[in-house]
Formats: structure tokens, C-alpha cells, sequence
């Protein structure tokens, strides 16, 4: 008797299953807590590999590889990523991802799904558990610098958690911005400089393919929060050294943020917590100051993530 062929779970079902990344709270801040509790919480997870795929002449371009299991939810998963920063006249998204996802009773692997709409809304559900932890009372303004996947989905799960005045967007290329504002469900003010959109506000999602900083600690409100999506190189920037020194820094994995964020290698910034830290109530959340919270991604988000999509997905055949 032969074994199950895995099935084939596509973008526009994962779509259809996760339809809101508020449908990933429980689990993420299950696993987020899990995580930072060591051997007890029965993540295992090492810091992923990331493969540079060289090319003469062309933009960085990598291969990231992320298996992750994670004990609460009996999910083993692999997530294959790759990440290029656009290539010219290329309609290709910059980042493409896959995740494998095996029972871990026997390692057959079960189901294939695609990555990419998993990796928009688990980042955006995260930071959306970070910003409900540490953003400042009456937070009235949030600021969104880039405007690509990740400015959507954050959009989409901030705007339907918190209740915010003025939605700002920055882009490096105006007409993306522009065409942001006019995507979205809500009124969106597209500003012409980043100092012009960060400037009063009290949230603030960088999620660029910056290398170089491009938010400056000058231009933040005090007691702001910013999450930090972009940046995942050991060598790559968003905020600049004087943001990082003057804030209060949370991370997703401290052996991530030390081997992978340029931002917090290069600016020696003192790492205060992890998320899962103040979800477990060992450090706490300290929202009346200026926060940063480094995000790396982790593989354990994507983890219970795909365990969510297929289960769903199962119920319903
Ligand atoms: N922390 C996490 O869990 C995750 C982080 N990311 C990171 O988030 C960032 C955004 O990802 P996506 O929205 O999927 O990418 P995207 O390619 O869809 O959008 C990137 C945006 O950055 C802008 N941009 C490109 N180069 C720039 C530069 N040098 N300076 C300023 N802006 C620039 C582009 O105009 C575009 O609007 C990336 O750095 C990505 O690697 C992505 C997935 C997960
Ligand atoms: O967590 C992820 O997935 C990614 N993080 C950083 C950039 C590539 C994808």
C-alpha cells in the first residue's frame, strides 16, 4: 500500500483560510511565549540559514531555510524563502516563499503550502502583538515607510485592531505610495519624505529593502513605538544609531537579532527583551517609553501558521 501524496495548498487557498492575520493572535503569541521559555516551551527552532546566491554584478539575492517544531501544537514545518531585491523591469514579488509541513510522528511530510501569503501575515500579526504591548496610550498617528507586501498586510491587521486618527505612508518611489493609498480601504495621507511621515507619529512600520538607514531618531515623537520589519542582514539598516541607542529594544529571537539585524549588531544597541518575554510576564512591556521592536521573523510563526491554514483547509474536505 502506497503512502498519501502531500497535498498542494496554493496561495489563493491559504488566502481563503487566513482571510484575516487577527485569526493568528492566539497562536503567535502562544508561540512567541513558547519560544522565549527555552527546553519548557518545546519550540525547537535554530537561527535559519540564509544562502547568498551570487551573481556578477546583480542586487544581493538569498535562499533562507527555516524548519521549525514546535511541541505545543505537535507541528513540524520547513519554510524555504527567497529574498532578491527587485530586479529591473522583473513583475516577480521580491520575496517567494514555501512551506513544507510533515507529521512529526513518522516525517511524512503531508501538506505543501504556499509561503508567501503566510510570511505577510504572520509578520503583520506579530507586530500588531508587539504594538498592542508597546505603543504609547491614545496612540493617534500610525506611519507606514515602504509600500510593499508587508505595508499591506500590516495595514490591513493595524487598522482592524487599533483605532488610529491619520494613517501615513512614505515610499522610496512615490507612485508606489500612491497607488498604496488608492489600494486600501481607508483614507492613507502619502507623504514626500520619511521626516514628513514619521514626524508626530505615535506607531511607525518600517518594512523597506533598505540598506541603509532610512528613519532617524531625531525625527520620533518620544515614547513612539516602531516595529521594525525590514532590514535582515548582518550588514543591512532601517533605523539609524542613534534610534537604536535611544530606544528600548525588543526582539523576536535575541540569537537572531545578534547573528542577522544590521541594526542592532552595527549600532551595539543593547537588547532589553524578547517578545515572548513580556507575553510570559518576565520583563515588562515599559510603553511610556520610545520602543523598537526588532522583527526578524522566526520559523515557528510559520509553523503554527501553516498548521492553522491546514487544519482549516482540512476541515473543510
Ligand atoms: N521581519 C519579518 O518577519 C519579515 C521581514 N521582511 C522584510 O520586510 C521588508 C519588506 O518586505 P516586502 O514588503 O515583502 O518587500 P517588497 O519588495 O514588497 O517592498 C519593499 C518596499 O521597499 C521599497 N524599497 C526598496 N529598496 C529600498 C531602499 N533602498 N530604501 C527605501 N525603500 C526601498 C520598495 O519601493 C518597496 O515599496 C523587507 O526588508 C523584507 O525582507 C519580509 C518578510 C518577513
Ligand atoms: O521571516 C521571514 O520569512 C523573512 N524574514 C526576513 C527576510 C526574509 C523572509
Amino acid at each position: 500500500m502506497g503512502s498519501t501524496p502531500p497535498v498542494f495548498i496554493g496561495a489563493e487557498e491559504v488566502e481563503k483560510h487566513l482571510h484575516r492575520a487577527s485569526l493568528l493572535l492566539p497562536a503567535l503569541e502562544a508561540a512567541l511565549a513558547n519560544f522565549s521559555a527555552g527546553a519548557a516551551g518545546g519550540v525547537v527552532q535554530p537561527v535559519r540559514t540564509v544562502l547568498p546566491v551570487p551573481r556578477h554584478g546583480g542586487p544581493p539575492r538569498y535562499l533562507g531555510v527555516m524548519p521549525a517544531y514546535s511541541a505545543a501544537d505537535d507541528a513540524l514545518t520547513t519554510k524555504l524563502v527567497t529574498f532578491y531585491e527587485h530586479l529591473k523591469d522583473s513583475s516577480v514579488p521580491s520575496h517567494q516563499a514555501t512551506v513544507l509541513l510533515f507529521d512529526p510522528s513518522n516525517g511524512t511530510l503531508k501538506a505543501v503550502l504556499d509561503g508567501s501569503v503566510i510570511t505577510a501575515k504572520r509578520t503583520a500579526a506579530v507586530s500588531a502583538i508587539a504594538t498592542k504591548l508597546l505603543m504609547p496610550a491614545f496612540a493617534e498617528v500610525l506611519c507606514i515607510l515602504g509600500a510593499g507586501v508587508q505595508a499591506y498586510s500590516h495595514y490591513d491587521i493595524f487598522t482592524e485592531l487599533f483605532t488610529f486618527k491619520e494613517v501615513r505612508i512614505w515610499n522610496r518611489t512615490k507612485e508606489r505610495a500612491v497607488k498604496f493609498a488608492s489600494c486600501v480601504s481607508g483614507p492613507v495621507r502619502v507623504c514626500s519624505s520619511a521626516q514628513e511621515a514619521v514626524t508626530g507619529a505615535d506607531v511607525i512600520v518600517t518594512a523597506t529593502m533598505a540598506t541603509a538607514p532610512i528613519l532617524s531618531g531625531d525625527w520620533v515623537k518620544p515614547g513612539a513605538h516602531i516595529n521594525a520589519v525590514g532590514a535582515s542582514r548582518p550588514d543591512w539598516r532601517e533605523l539609524d544609531d542613534e534610534l537604536m541607542k535611544n530606544s528600548v529594544l525588543f526582539v523576536d529571537s535575541r540569537d537572531a537579532a545578534l547573528t542577522e539585524s544590521g541594526d542592532v549588531i552595527l549600532s551595539g544597541a543593547e537588547i532589553f527583551a524578547e517578545l515572548g518575554e513580556v507575553l510570559k510576564g518576565t520583563k515588562p512591556a515599559l510603553p511610556e517609553k520610545t520602543t523598537v521592536f526588532k522583527s526578524l521573523g522566526m520559523a515557528v510563526e510559520d509553523t503554527v501558521a501553516a498548521k492553522f491554514v491546514y487544519d482549516a483547509w482540512s476541515a473543510g474536505n
